[in-house]
């Protein structure tokens, strides 16, 4: 199990999730954005949250641009995992590797607070530890988190099982109160809240944990 945490400038949760990978027994190498190429043997690859290139011209939309993205690109073409969490989730939409788009908050302000999610799925590598229907309680900490895609996806991925999670009380106004999708091929997931804060007792809560552990032992099963 080897993770890649991609870096960019003005990231500032690579360590946190590294941190998290490693805790669940996942080896980690950290990998700037200017490189090109994944270290060898990477399974999975993650997308911290943050604030990339300071959030100029559209959260998410110059780290898509990166060197290293056609890389992640064809590890999640190749059938490989990807999470981006927060900041990882706007560049997985701005790559197109996830559909829609992730706006400004209803509200116009920055919202930093742990929050109630439910899970939708389990019936995927992320979310297995988890029981459809289950509450979580996440951190978020965005100001573009209203997550937006027309109709018809919104559809698409309802009717195909891809939501993983919901707000139980949406904070920025999310369509459908969407707050995680998956990939066609479940390999992809994308979400605001960050799991990666709730994965230790000093956090003071532990409800990302079991993402983490059954996404090592989905990876251990390849
Ligand atoms: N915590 C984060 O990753 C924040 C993402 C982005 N900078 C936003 O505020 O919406």
């Amino acid at each position: 199990m080897h993770a890649a945490v991609i870096v960019f400038p003005g990231s500032n949760c690579d360590r946190d999730l590294a941190v998290a990978l490693e805790a669940a027994g996942t080896k980690v190498t950290k990998v700037w954005h200017k490189d090109t190429d994944l270290p060898q043997g990477v399974d999975m690859i993650g997308i911290p949250g943050g604030f990339s290139f300071g959030d100029y011209l559209r959260c998410g939309a110059i780290a898509a641009n990166s060197p290293i993205c056609k890389s992640v690109a064809a590890h999640a073409e190749r059938g490989g995992y990807v999470i981006g969490i927060c900041n990882g989730f706007q560049v997985l939409t701005e790559t197109g590797l996830l559909p829609g788009a992730l706006l400004r908050n209803a509200g116009l302000k920055y919202i930093c607070k742990t929050v109630a999610l439910k899970v939708e799925t389990s019936a995927s590598p992320f979310t297995e530890g988890y029981n459809a229907g289950d509450t979580i309680n996440i951190p978020i900490a965005h100001h573009d988190g209203n997550y937006f895609a027309d109709d018809e996806t919104i559809a698409r991925l309802q009717g195909e099982d891809r939501v993983a999670f919901t707000y139980e009380d949406t904070p920025n106004g999310a369509k459908a109160d969407i707050a995680g999708i998956l990939s066609s091929n479940r390999r992809v997931l994308g979400m605001m809240p960050h799991p990666e804060r709730a994965a230790d007792a000093g956090h003071g809560g532990t409800d990302g944990q079991a993402l983490f552990r059954a996404l090592a032992g989905a990876l251990a099963a390849v």
